[in-house]
This record gives C-alpha cells, structure tokens and sequence, in this order.
C-alpha cells in the first residue's frame, strides 16, 4: 500500500518518519472497525483492541484514538467528499451544484448500513485523506494533542477542491451545506430545522452546537461529598491535572486517565458530563424521600440522587437489563451508600415495590431517564449518528412516550416526574412531555430545559420536571 507522505506537528522534535510508521497500523485498524457486522460502538471496540495489542504504546493509542475518532466524526464527509470529487473535480463549482449532489446525496445514503458498505469500498488512504484535511480545520481552532497535516505536495486536486467546496459550505445559508461540513447525515435536517425554530438559536448558538461537535467534549467529574473537595483538588494537583471548578463540578485536564486516582478509586467523585449533572440537579430531593430512578442504566444519575440524599432516605434503581444493575450495587458500595435498592423494570406494569413504598402511597420523585438516539453525546460518541434515521426516532419516542406513562404511575400525589434523555430531538423531549401532559391533566408542567451544549462546553441533554396535582 501507498503511504502518503505526511508532516505530522504532534511533537515537532520527533521525526517524520516515526509517525508515518503508524499509517499502516491505522487503516488496518480502521477496517478492522468496519469490518465488523454492523458499526460497533466506537469507544468499546477500540478498547478491546488496545487490549489485543499491547505492541503500542501510550502515544500511539492516543495518536490511533484521535484519527480513528476524527475517522468515525467526518467519515459522512469524508464520503460525500469522495463522491462529489469524483463526479465533479473538472467542473467550475457553485452552490446550485452543491445542492443538486446534497439532494442525490442523501438519496443514496439513507442509513448507516449503506454508508458503511460504501466506506468498505474507498480505499482508506483515499478516506483518511479527506478526513485530514477536514481534521486541520479543527486544528487550526483549537488547541489539540494531534495534528494530520497533507504534504503540499501529494493530493493537490483534492487539496484544492476541498478549498473551494469548504468556502461554499461554510459561507452558505443553507442548512444542509452546514450539515455536511458537520459531517451530520441529512436525514437529521427536519429535526435540526425544528430545533433551531423551538429553542429559538440565533446564527451564533447554531454555529457554537455545531462547531462543537467537531472535537471530543471535556471531562467532567462530579463531586460526590463537597467536604472531601480540597482532597480531590489537592491530589489532582499532585498528578499534574488543570481544573476549573464549577460548583460541585470539576472541568478536568491532564494528559492521562483519571481512573487510577485515590480519590477515584474510593469514590469520591465520579465521571459525568456536566449536562447529565444538571439532569440529576432538577431532582431537588429532602431528606427522608423516596425516588425512583427507573431507566437507571450503570447508574450515573443514581450515584448523584444517593449523594444529595446522604443515606437519608431511599432510591430504587430499575432497568430491562438487569446485568446493569449489578453495576449499579457496585458503585454504591464503592460510594457507601446503602439506600440504593435495586430491582428490574420492563417499562411495564410497576414493579413489586417493597412495602414502605405502598405505606407512602407512591415515590416522592420518579425520573425517567429514558432510551433515546443519544444525538446529544456525538461528540463523546461520533458513532451514534449513524446508527438512528428518521423510522428509529419514530419507534423511540413512541418506547419513550410508553415509558414515561407507565412510570407516572409510581409518582405519589404532589410528587415530582421528571423525563430526560441525551438528545436533542424535539420529538423525543418536548414532543414527549406536551403528549403526556395532553393525556395526564392531573400533571402540570414546572419547567423543562435542553441543557449543555450550545450554552455550556458538555454533551446536550434534555430534562422536564412535572408535578402530579391529584
Ligand atoms: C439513557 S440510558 C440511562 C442512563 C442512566 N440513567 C445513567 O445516568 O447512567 C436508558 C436506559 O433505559 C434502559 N431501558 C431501555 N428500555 C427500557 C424499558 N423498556 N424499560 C426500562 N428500562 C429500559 C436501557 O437499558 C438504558 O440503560
């Protein structure tokens, strides 16, 4: 295979070759990703193959992480790219053109298992090159550990046509050009046009949500016990981390993991993105409370209902999967927090509550924290975008909607019902929440938000809060 010369800036004392050394490794790499039955989650599979190849080291795992990440990110671009240069590299471009292939485009690609059999057939050095020049785009903005440069002197079509369709894509007022240069499938154009339209985005909020999605987000960890802060702080100090600080919530930096710290290992943080963070927040619980987080998953937000509770009162943890839930016990005991029980749900009838829960008539607070396309954490999770079209979210929100109304009936009079998910998706937030409170006229609304991302640097969520009145 080809290796194409490259000028690599992530240690500027390193030699060149040493990084072109990597190439083959990373398309080997890459399809072994597709090459996989359908599109795996990206972080995981890249975990186990890590795992299967002790030969590389850290650098290399963060350098293989970056390109294969950015691979995954711009991959729809990289492809529409490749299409549109080879149909078009002779013609004089302009924006009536775009728009016609952007039609043809979307035509031809309507779900991830097309796209991926399309990825299967460019050859991967002719995929990573657009993904290189889109990724030098990022780079240019912002400070980051690895940077994918093009030798001016290979791919001098290409450089040139990506140059001018890049000035068509990012000056045009139409949304599909910004979808393509965000390497967002179109299918996802309606439900963006709706979001712009209900939460009222001007052009900046737009661009920030969008311009965000380029590069991963960064970590976030919660505080479980606010007196133990300054132990926390002092040892990521130690071990050379930057923080800033937010509340109960730190903004961490450093160039390696946070898993093997004290602090960490005994619980007394935990990793959650802010946003989710601020899902947990609205659960605004008194001591002595029952809540019931029933789509509990590993249990993030359990972890935060526990610690604002303080042991003084109870939390039961549902979800379909049980095996879960055995995460869930995990982390509470590794907390200290024994108020957490645990018990599955199939997001139908109510499940056999112990008796204290009937003794009170119902939960003080219920949170459904519910399966979604998780089209807020693409940046964390680049994958996801690929794996839900229009039919998926169609099917979701009818599960979410389903959920939501058989959970309800767990939630005590004058107790709290309070629906998130990790999109962004009108459909699958407020589209939810005005279907319930239409069939439910004893709830009431007390405020719903879409929460991070475009207003704070995390994933976008979404949390409505309703109280039951009779
Ligand atoms: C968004 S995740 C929950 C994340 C979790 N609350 C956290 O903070 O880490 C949604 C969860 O709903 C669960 N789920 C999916 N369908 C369900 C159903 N019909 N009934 C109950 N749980 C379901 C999934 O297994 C998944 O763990």
């Amino acid at each position: 295979m080809m290796i194409p010369r490259i000028k690599m800036a992530e240690q500027k004392n390193k030699s060149t070759k040493h990084y072109e050394g990597r190439w083959p490794h990373l398309y080997k790499l890459w399809c072994s990703a597709l090459n996989q039955e359908s599109l795996p989650q990206f972080d995981r599979w890249l975990s186990q193959e890590f795992a299967k190849n002790s030969k590389y080291g850290s650098r290399d795992r963060r350098w293989y992480s970056e390109c294969l990440f950015a691979g995954i990110r711009f991959g729809y671009f990289s492809l529409f790219c490749e299409e549109f240069f080879l149909k078009c590299q002779h013609v004089n471009l302009h924006e009536k053109l775009i728009k016609e292939f952007i039609i043809n485009f979307e035509e031809n690609f309507k779900n991830s298992n097309q796209l991926l059999s399309k990825w299967k057939e460019i050859t991967e050095e002719r995929f990573f090159v657009w993904i290189r020049l889109r990724y030098q785009l990022v780079y240019k903005n912002k400070s980051s550990a690895v940077s994918l440069e093009l030798s001016s002197e290979n791919f001098q079509l290409e450089t040139q046509f990506f140059a001018k369709l890049i000035s068509f894509l990012e000056n045009s007022k139409d949304i599909s050009f910004h979808l393509i240069f965000s390497s967002i499938p179109i299918w996802y154009k309606s439900s963006l046009e709706k979001r712009i339209e209900k939460s009222n985005w001007n052009e900046t909020e737009v661009k920030q949500f969008l311009t965000e999605l380029d590069s991963r987000p960064p970590l976030w960890i919660r505080i479980n016990d606010l007196s133990k802060t300054e132990l926390i702080t002092q040892e990521l100090i130690k071990e050379g981390f930057e923080f800033e600080h937010f509340d109960s919530s730190l903004k961490v930096t450093g160039a390696k993991g946070v898993f093997a710290l004290q602090a960490y290992r005994s619980g007394l943080f935990e990793i959650q993105d802010l946003a989710s963070q601020r899902i947990g927040q609205n659960i605004q619980v008194k001591n002595g409370q029952f809540v019931w987080d029933c789509c509990a998953g590993g249990g993030g937000k359990t972890q935060q209902i526990a610690s604002l509770l303080k042991n003084k009162g109870v939390i039961y943890a549902s979800d379909i999967r049980e095996y879960k839930l055995e995460e869930v016990k995990k982390r509470a005991r590794k907390s200290g927090f024994f108020n957490i029980r645990c018990l599955p749900w199939n997001g139908e009838k109510l499940p056999q509550f112990q008796k204290e829960v009937e003794n009170r008539n119902g939960f003080d607070w219920v949170l459904v924290d519910a399966p979604c396309s998780s089209s807020g954490t693409w940046r964390r999770n680049p994958d996801a975008k690929y794996r839900v079209s229009s039919d998926n979210i169609l099917s979701l929100s009818k599960l979410q909607h389903s959920i939501l109304e058989k959970a309800s009936k767990g939630v005590r009079v004058s107790g709290h019902l309070v629906y998130s998910t990790c999109s962004w998706v009108f459909d699958e937030n407020e589209g939810i929440v005005c279907e319930f409170l239409k069939n439910n006229p004893n709830f009431s609304l007390v405020k719903q938000n879409l929460l991070g991302s475009p207003h704070e640097n995390a994933d976008t969520m979404f949390a409505a809060v309703l109280k039951r009145e009779s």
